[in-house]
């Protein structure tokens, strides 16, 4: 276990499942099962004795190192997901130009998709402890796609359209650059194994999307310390960030990448989810934004408990 792997995986109510060690069955290409001692007396006739040594070359050639192979899934994987993004940000932007969306709510649809589809896609890449990196990728290069039209370097008028709020592509420095920003830092330093990234990107984006969402619409009651937020957007926030961390954590656990003693687990993020939305609907937003604020305060609280 790396030194880092050691620091984030204390945990007493996670307990990493070690990667599935599938048991392979050598086949031949005809599917019949080798002996376990791997070694094969042919009493075929002339025919098929051609056959088989075919067979033979044809596997040896189409041996592909273990590590081309990982290269070969990451890199398929990376660029899958990429296209994913473009996707994304094509479709909302195609949604606001025929006016079916209004800016402001495709921006945040945007917002909660982006991050959970991007959670979703980890399990994709490869198991080794290199395919954090692929995956870190794909946010790396949005984040030098935000960072040159928001410096009006060049102008790609679809993504600015579907992810400012008033089409002003100095916006894309803010909230959606310190977005992507956080996708990386999870991918890279929490990855599948650990709840920190996969919870904080939950509240990041789960919660604080649909917290604007609800809020703009039914927020009339305001929060007493912070007239911009309301009550409705805050209970949204709680209420949608624990219901898409748990979500997440089932999914990561379904697929073998955790484990979670789930009494145990439920009331912390239960708690964290409480600690996420106070913070998100502190008046801070001018000081700092609150995609830093939320998935920082998220990753030390989550590390804090559960490791007590
Ligand atoms: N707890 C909350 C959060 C948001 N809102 C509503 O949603 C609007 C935008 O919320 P905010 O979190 O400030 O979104 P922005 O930071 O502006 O957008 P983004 O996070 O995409 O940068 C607020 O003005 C408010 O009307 C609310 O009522 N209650
Ligand atoms: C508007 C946003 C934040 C402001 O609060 C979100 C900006 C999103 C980026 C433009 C696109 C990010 C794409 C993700 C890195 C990868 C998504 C992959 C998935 C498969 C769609």
């Amino acid at each position: 276990m790396t030194l880092l792997s050691s620091l984030l995986f204390p945990f007493p109510a996670v307990h990493r499942r070690s990667p599935a060690t599938s048991t392979t069955t050598n086949h031949f290409p005809w599917n019949k099962p080798r002996k376990p001692d791997d070694t094969v007396t042919f009493s075929y006739s002339t025919l098929e004795q051609r056959r088989v040594r075919l067979d033979e070359r044809f596997v040896t050639r189409s041996i592909v190192p273990a590590n081309a192979q990982d290269l070969i899934h990451n890199v398929g994987a990376t660029v899958g997901v990429l296209g994913g993004a473009y996707a994304l940000v094509f479709t909302f932007d195609d949604l606001t130009r025929r006016n079916i969306l209004d800016q402001g709510l495709s921006r945040k649809l945007v917002h909660i998709l982006s991050g959970l589809l991007f959670l979703v896609s980890w399990p994709i890449f490869s198991t080794s402890s290199e395919a954090r990196y692929f995956a870190a990728f794909v946010p790396l290069v949005n984040f030098l796609r935000l960072l040159v039209n928001g410096l009006s370097l060049v102008s790609d008028q679809g993504l600015i359209k579907s992810v400012t709020r008033k089409g002003d592509p100095k916006e894309l420095l803010r909230g959606p650059l310190y977005y992507v920003g956080i996708l990386m830092l999870c991918a890279v330093v929490f990855w599948r194994e650990s709840p920190i990234g996969v919870v904080s990107l939950a509240m990041m984006c789960g919660g604080d999307g649909v917290a604007d969402i609800i809020g703009r619409r039914y927020g009339s009651i305001k929060i007493p310390y912070n007239q911009k937020k309301s009550w409705a957007g805050s209970i949204a926030m709680f209420i949608f960030g624990f219901l898409v961390s748990i979500g997440m954590l089932y999914y990561y656990s379904a697929l073998g990448h955790v484990e979670f003693n789930w009494e145990s687990i439920l009331p912390r993020v239960a708690f964290v989810s409480i600690v996420a939305t106070v913070v998100e609907s502190l008046p801070t937003t001018e000081v700092i934004d609150d995609n830093i604020s939320v998935p920082l305060v998220t990753m030390a609280v989550t590390f804090f408990i559960l490791n007590h």
